[in-house]
């Protein structure tokens, strides 16, 4: 199994370093366009190994795809992350160019190559990879719900003082401050629902909380999170990777699935050796559809912004 990750900044690295310690993959190419910043990146996560007792191969290339050929699975990553007090929608101007471009060279050297989206404003960035690459729509993914998932976890935990593993939940629609669905009537602590031991009130706070989790962290680091990010996706390529058919939520082009069109956001998808095998239907409660489409209409809002 060869991963590349192209971005070999804080998320690429990070993501290169989750791969590399659970040792499912023979190697992980990182490629930047920074001179020597992948390669340095390479050396140092490969110093690790002996430490961390892995035998995942990672290499370093400065812009050069060649050394990518026959990829199973690429992250994208490559872009610009918002600054305190940005939007992720605000990225578009610089990271739709890095986008379109990093996705048609990745093809060329690797044609049956998977693709999991990283750059922000994800939800778009995916759907302009479907504009710009022929791949068949189970091969090319977006994370943001995986990662926004894990943020709902830590947070319920937090408000019912439990251990995150008691935690079960899931959030779908667009990865944004103001998109994001937390399934706060699908979510469980033990398989009890959690309104049995939050009120309506601590619940909605939760939701809140859930939804700015990305940028509260840009507010504390003055640049958007890593380790979270790249664990997620490193969780995404291991499903792939290792045919796991685990369930996640995954940014995939709907045709009609929750009564949505011609965009991609974050719904339950199954993940195996083919990339997104099932696009799960579940049943939403009125409220939950209504913000579901919601979000869809910011989506579809931001991906007018593209030039096609
Ligand atoms: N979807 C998510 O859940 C999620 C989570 C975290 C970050 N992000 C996004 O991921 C992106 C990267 O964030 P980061 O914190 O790693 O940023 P970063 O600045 O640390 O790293 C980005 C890297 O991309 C490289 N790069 C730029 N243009 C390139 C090109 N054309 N080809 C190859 N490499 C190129 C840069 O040199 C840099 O090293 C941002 O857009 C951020 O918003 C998304
Ligand atoms: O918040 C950001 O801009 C980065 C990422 O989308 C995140 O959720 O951490």
């Amino acid at each position: 199994m060869k991963v590349t990750v192209v971005g070999a900044g804080a998320v690429g690295a990070s993501c290169a370093e989750y791969i590399a310690i659970k040792d499912f993959a023979a190697e992980v190419v990182l490629l930047d366009i920074k001179e020597g910043y992948a390669e340095g990146k390479a050396m140092d996560l490969m110093q690790t190994a002996s430490l961390n007792g892995f035998d995942t191969k990672i290499t370093g290339v400065t812009g050069d795809y060649a050394k990518t050929a026959d990829s199973d699975i690429a992250v994208i990553t490559s872009g610009i992350p918002r600054k305190p007090g940005m939007t992720r929608e605000e990225l578009i101007g610089i990271n739709a160019g890095i986008v379109k471009e990093v996705s048609s060279k990745l093809v060329e050297q690797s044609p049956n190559i998977i693709i999991i989206v990283v750059s922000n404003p994800m939800d778009t960035m995916t759907y302009l990879v479907h504009q710009t690459t022929d791949l068949p729509k189970n091969r090319i993914i977006g994370m943001g719900g995986a990662l926004d998932s894990a943020r709902f976890k830590y947070r319920l935990a937090e408000a019912m003082e439990a251990p995150i593993s008691d935690i079960d939940g899931m959030v779908i629609g667009g990865h944004s401050d103001t998109g994001m669905v937390p399934l706060t009537s699908h979510a469980t602590r033990n398989s009890i629902k959690v309104s049995e031991f939050l009120s309506e009130e601590r619940l909605q706070q939760v939701a809140e909380d859930t939804k700015v989790g990305g940028a509260t962290l840009t507010k504390l680091l003055g640049t958007s999170a890593w380790y979270a990010p790249g664990a997620a996706v490193s969780g995404l390529v291991q499903a792939i990777a290792c045919d796991q058919k685990k369930m996640f939520p995954c940014s995939t082009l709907l045709e009609g699935e929750y009564d949505l069109d011609d965009i991609c956001i974050g719904v339950p998808v199954i993940l195996g050796r083919d990339g997104i095998e099932k696009i799960v239907d579940i049943p939403l409660s009125d409220a939950e559809k209504d913000k579901m489409q919601e979000s869809a209409e910011g989506v579809k809002k931001t991906n007018g912004l593209l030039q096609l």
